[in-house]
């Protein structure tokens, strides 16, 4: 069983990230999905299908880290199974947030199979938690998209497995997926994601 005052507050922070991300126009309509730790075996996740803008209550729910609904009879989001092994791999982790923006879907599909980005020599890594200088190489994997969720979350739990301390990954056309300690790290680690992609692209345009 879960702690319900706890639900409620994850809920909330989950509803009040939906509003921030889709304003910023990194999670259009019902893209996305975004979720909280609530205990060692339970997180509160968005409902799928959801628009991301106009989240409440109602479109948040409790799945065990089976993927496994909680007293609901509600459809979790599809992508369940990319969140919870994040959460069974890092017991630290306490959000995970999964976005769908034009720079970070652009980026993925310039990226050729099997090329990961190599984010270097950037003062705003400092914005990701345990990142203490510009000189740390970032390695942001890029997975191919597909159908296959838990084809594909075995393969992010492989990866992750052996490279702890990354903060994030891509999936090619399809976009972000970034976690951490709080939901207020995540939305820092999606925001520096967002501001080191356009950099990316930018350096891209200038000298292709
Ligand atoms: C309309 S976007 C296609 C599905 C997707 O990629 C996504 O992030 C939202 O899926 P969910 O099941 O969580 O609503
Ligand atoms: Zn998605």
């Amino acid at each position: 069983m879960f702690d319900v005052t706890r639900f409620a507050k994850a809920a909330d922070s989950i509803i009040e990230a939906g509003h921030f991300l889709y304003q910023r126009g990194w999670s259009p309509a019902t893209s996305s999905n975004y979720s909280a730790r609530l205990d060692e075996h339970h997180i509160a996740i968005t409902v799928s299908g959801r628009h991301k803008g106009k989240l409440h209550p109602g479109d948040v729910m409790v799945v065990d880290l089976s993927g496994h609904p909680v007293q609901s009879d509600c459809r979790a989001s599809a992508e369940t199974p990319l969140h919870t092994v994040l959460y069974e791999l890092f017991p630290e982790v306490g959000a995970v947030l999964h976005t769908h923006s034009v720079k970070a879907t652009v980026l993925s599909r310039l990226l050729s199979a099997g090329q990961s980005l190599i984010l270097e020599g950037y003062e705003l890594q400092k914005a990701f938690s345990g990142v203490e200088t510009h000189d740390a190489t970032l390695t942001i994997p890029v997975f191919n998209n597909t159908q296959d969720i838990n084809g594909l979350a075995q393969k992010t739990k492989q990866w992750f497995a052996s490279h702890q301390g990354q903060p994030g990954y891509l999936i090619r056309g399809h976009g972000l997926y970034t976690w951490g300690e709080t939901m207020e790290d995540c939305l820092r680690h999606v925001e520096a994601f967002e501001f080191l992609f356009e950099c990316e692209l930018e350096a891209m345009r200038v000298r292709p």
